[in-house]
């Protein structure tokens, strides 16, 4: 089996076409660094909202991924691509999908917590939730590499949900992101580190990187971190890949040895 797990960090521009082709690369990297699960990052496809309604709507969205996990044999994980809220919202909602090496949608869990933040940065505010709307189911979801619990981005502020993940048995967490570079110079890695220690779980952060546009800028710095907090794998600032062979074991034992949570 493809042992390894891979976060790939890309600079996703307007056009999805391109876009693709960024991602395609990276995705065979990956593979060739012997990973059996990809996660890419929040918007992978577009990091344009004039793409988005396009994108949930498009099936072509959903069957380039499971052409690239069924090419590759790998688990791929979308960090997040615009699909259609239910009901009447016109919003589209931020969905992270994981698709099987099959190229079966097995699961989707959407963002829960919007970025609606005034940051002190060339684009000065963000209002996600103009364009998108709040998901609230938490998501699991059981792999040959271990049961993964997922949250997008801005969730990675909010404890107490991956505690939750934790609580329904995940032994991996994806943070798939569009981390600002302000903020993300001032807390993303702490805050990775610290959601690892406290639920003593793997975390696979997958960023995006450099500018998208003359005014948005990303962090990049995406990671693997062990569940003892420890970065295992790391990239800086341009696209790449960073793939690690996680041991189970090694989790079990943290849990044995510094019970935190009953389970
Ligand atoms: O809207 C899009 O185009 C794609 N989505 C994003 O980039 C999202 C919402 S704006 N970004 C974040 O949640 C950043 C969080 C962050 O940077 C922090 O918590 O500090």
């Amino acid at each position: 089996m493809k042992q390894q797990l891979a976060v790939v960090q890309c600079t996703s521009l307007s056009l999805p076409d391109e876009n693709k082709v960024q991602l395609d690369h990276l995705i065979s990297q990956a593979v060739r660094q012997g990973a059996g699960l990809i996660l890419l990052p929040e918007m992978c496809l577009s990091m344009d909202s004039r793409q988005y309604q396009n994108l949930a709507n498009d099936p072509a969205t959903i069957e380039w991924l499971a052409d690239q996990a069924t090419r590759h044999g790998v688990w791929l994980i979308a960090g997040a691509v615009p699909q259609p809220s239910p009901g009447n919202d016109t919003r589209v909602r931020s969905a992270q999908l994981v698709v099987n090496p099959e190229g079966e949608l097995v699961a989707r869990y959407d963002k829960i917590h919007l970025f609606d933040v005034d940051v002190n940065d060339s684009q000065g505010s963000y209002r996600e939730s103009d364009t998108f709307s709040p998901g609230s189911d938490l998501v699991t979801v059981d792999t040959p590499f271990g049961r993964l619990g997922l949250s997008i981005c801005f969730d990675l502020r909010f404890p107490e949900q991956f505690q939750a993940l934790r609580e329904k048995g995940a032994d991996i967490i994806l943070v798939p992101a569009a981390f600002t570079h302000t903020t993300g110079k001032a807390h993303w890695e702490v805050l990775l580190r610290a959601r690892a220690i406290e639920t003593q779980c793997f975390v696979l952060a997958a960023n995006q990187c450099g500018w998208h546009d003359k005014k948005r800028q990303t962090w990049g710095h995406s990671m693997i971190i062990s569940p003892w907090g420890e970065p295992l794998a790391k990239l800086e600032d341009e696209p790449g890949v960073a793939v690690f062979d996680i041991d189970l074991t090694e989790l079990k034992q943290i849990r044995e040895r510094m019970p935190l949570i009953r389970s």
